[in-house]
């Protein structure tokens, strides 16, 4: 048989919805872009992509906000940040698919990102305990990546060690490689299809870019 690979090759997908949202002034997920909400925009882009994916809330989530898809609470108590998002995706991964290498993580604000995302993430690995991340006009995007499931163990004890480390710093203590993702070239100049949604004013941005995006996006 030739064509598309195996679904078996692609890897699990968490994508990450917790924390406050406090810029926003109310969680991300069912905020509507373009007539369609931002959880469901995450969820078309990355479903031919992966193998499957699940959603990450803070610990006790609202079912209603997951659309349908897994929940993958946070363990780790309070709103520590992306990296108990991170840590919970892993652990999923253990359970839920035993074969996987790597999880691939995708923020729940940023709709626009790369149709190829998980593909060239994944040729980015050359060994099994890399970390691979994506970059885009000069900036690294921490929360796009495939991780090891076996640093699972090294994350938790780092996180509980102190509770306000960074993504960044995790991935610069272990070995990793970026992919950078081009602009998207559009009428109304580049856009970087990572673009993130944090306040009003940014959604207001990301709904003026979408005439201009059609189906341009790589
Ligand atoms: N699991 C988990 N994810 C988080 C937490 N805080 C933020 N995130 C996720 O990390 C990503 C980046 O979050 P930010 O945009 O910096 O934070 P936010 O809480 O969404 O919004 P602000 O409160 O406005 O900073 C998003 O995908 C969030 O869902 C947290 O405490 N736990
Ligand atoms: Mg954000």
């Amino acid at each position: 048989m030739t064509g598309a690979p195996s679904h078996a090759t692609f890897p699990p997908a968490v994508i990450l919805a917790g924390g406050l949202s406090s810029r926003m002034g109310r969680p991300k997920a069912g905020l509507v872009l373009g007539g369609r909400s931002m959880l469901t925009r995450v969820i078309e882009r990355l479903r031919p992509q992966v193998a499957g994916i699940a959603i990450n809330l803070n610990a006790d989530p609202d079912p209603a906000s997951a659309f349908g898809l897994e929940v993958v609470p946070d363990t780790i108590p309070g709103f520590v940040g992306p990296l108990a998002g991170i840590l919970a995706a892993m652990r999923h991964t253990v359970r839920k698919s035993p074969g996987a290498s790597h999880v691939l993580t995708v923020p729940v604000d940023t709709p626009l990102f790369p149709k190829s995302l998980a593909a060239r993430l994944k040729t980015a690995i050359t060994s099994g305990g890399e970390i691979a991340v994506a970059f885009s006009a000069g900036e690294m995007h921490p929360l796009f990546a495939l991780w090891p499931v076996a640093l699972a163990d090294d994350l938790e004890a780092w996180i509980h060690a102190d509770e306000k480390r960074r993504v960044r710093a995790f991935i610069a203590r272990h070995e990793s490689a970026t992919v950078e993702f081009p602009l998207i070239p559009t009428a109304a100049g580049p856009l970087d299809p990572f673009f993130n949604i944090n306040t009003p004013e940014e959604l207001r941005q990301a709904e003026a870019w979408l005439p201009y995006l059609e189906d341009r996006e790589p």
